[in-house]
């Protein structure tokens, strides 16, 4: 199996030789396997956000190396490993323009990450390929493509971002609590929609999360983080064995 990601001897200061120091990450290794899904749990202030943030290149590590695909990334700017990462936040009005409608949204997608299969102003084949990706998420929204992404529900929108994130070739999805500002019934479809799109396009997927059902559901491994370390790290065999009881407790 390839490596997807590589974190050696992770470290993240904030605030270095202040008050308020804060070491964020600390020394930390991890390997994860191409087309792994990791759930990532632990309290408040233990450093997931903060691993993402350095593993996507949105902020640099204190010390340590990084490296995506066997390629040394460690100096590259989040940018520039945008064609291997794609992101999904907790808010859904951040991953889409409000005003434009869901094809213009696909459009500006395509011509970000000048994605395959999309030919970009061929307007009705496009249309027809948007109409076609978008269906396949069973929402019904490939009816209303022309429709302003302002007017959909934030579970709506989520899903669509996740489909958008996914077109390019992109390797490796982190998904950062998505569905932390979802209701019960819209943070299903999108956790649904994530767990198929990663199966399908084979994607490295990390997952925070702090609800116990999706992290007992959905990924092949499971990891908890506390004050800025890995403490437990479990393989699929190891994950399937626990129960909801006792992932409990790898939340606080
Ligand atoms: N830009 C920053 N400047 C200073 N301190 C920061 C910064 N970002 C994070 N921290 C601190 O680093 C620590 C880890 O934060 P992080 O957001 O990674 O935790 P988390 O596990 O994602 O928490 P939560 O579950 O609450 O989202 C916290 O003490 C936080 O206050």
């Amino acid at each position: 199996m390839q490596t997807a990601i590589k974190l050696d001897n992770i470290s993240k200061t904030f605030n270095h030789g202040k008050p308020t120091q804060v070491d964020a990450i600390k020394d930390v290794g991890l390997t994860i396997q191409s087309g792994e899904f990791v759930v990532i749990v632990g309290s408040n202030g233990s450093g997931k956000t903060t691993l993402l943030n350095l593993i996507s290149g949105s902020i640099p590590p204190s010390s340590g190396i990084i490296s995506i695909n066997d390629a040394d990334v460690t100096k590259l700017a989040d940018h520039e490993r945008s064609k291997w990462i794609a992101r999904v936040f907790q808010n859904p009005l951040s991953g889409t323009a409000s005003e434009l409608s869901i094809l213009d949204n696909f459009r500006l997608a395509a011509i970000r990450t000048k994605a395959k299969g999309l030919t970009i102003g061929v307007n009705n084949a496009f249309k027809a390929a948007v109409r076609n990706k978008v269906a396949t998420l069973g929402m019904g929204l490939e009816n209303k493509i022309e429709q302003p992404m302002g007017t959909l529900s934030g579970g709506q929108r989520q899903a669509l971002t996740l489909l958008m994130s996914v077109m390019d070739e992109c390797k490796v999805l982190l998904l950062d609590e998505p569905t932390a500002a979802l209701d019960p019934r819209s943070a299903a479809v999108v956790m649904q929609t994530a767990d198929k799109l990663s199966k399908e396009f084979n994607l490295t997927t990390i997952l925070v999360t702090h609800n116990l059902k999706d992290a007992f559901t959905y990924g092949n491994r499971i990891i908890q983080m506390a004050e800025g370390l890995v403490i437990k790290d479990h393989d699929a065999k190891a994950k399937n064995g626990l129960t909801q009881n006792d992932l409990f407790d790898w939340f606080s």
